[in-house]
């Protein structure tokens, strides 16, 4: 194949309704491919940086165009439906095209995103 042949993707979905009626706050920072997490109780430690092959935020920074699909909103660093499936899904049905044993999983907890990303909902595929 080429290139390395296992890649790995962290995303931060928006926040749902109850996280909102709690008054949540994001303790996730992305930039590039690099995650960087905060202890909400140590602010002066700085955040603790991990690097991953892709850093997908989607956490805000969007807007839904007049076909409900959610895009980038001006020049903000927020990854869509179709960021992700060029990166990974095009990448996985080219080898998979290609002849070669592939798959794509996604881990995390109930309600993260796993079946978003994976394969989205209605204009949001
Ligand atoms: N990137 C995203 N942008 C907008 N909404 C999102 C995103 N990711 C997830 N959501 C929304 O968050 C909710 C939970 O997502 P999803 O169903 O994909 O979670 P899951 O990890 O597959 O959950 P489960 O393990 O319970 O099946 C859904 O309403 C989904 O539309």
């Amino acid at each position: 194949m080429g290139e390395e042949s296992l890649k790995v993707a962290v995303r931060v979905r928006p926040f749902n309704s109850r996280e909102k009626d709690r008054h949540a706050k994001c303790i996730i920072k992305m930039h590039d491919n690099m995650t960087m997490i905060m202890n909400p109780d140590t602010p002066n430690e700085g955040p603790k940086k991990f690097t991953f092959d892709y850093s997908y935020w989607s956490h805000d920074g969007f807007k839904e165009n007049a076909n409900g699909i959610l895009e980038k909103d001006g020049n903000t660093n927020y990854a869509s439906q179709q960021d992700v499936f060029d990166n990974l899904g095009q990448r996985v049905l080219d080898n998979a095209f290609e002849g070669y044993n592939c798959s794509l999983f996604a881990y995390g907890q109930t309600g993260s995103g796993k079946s978003y990303s994976m394969v989205g909902y209605g204009p949001n595929r």
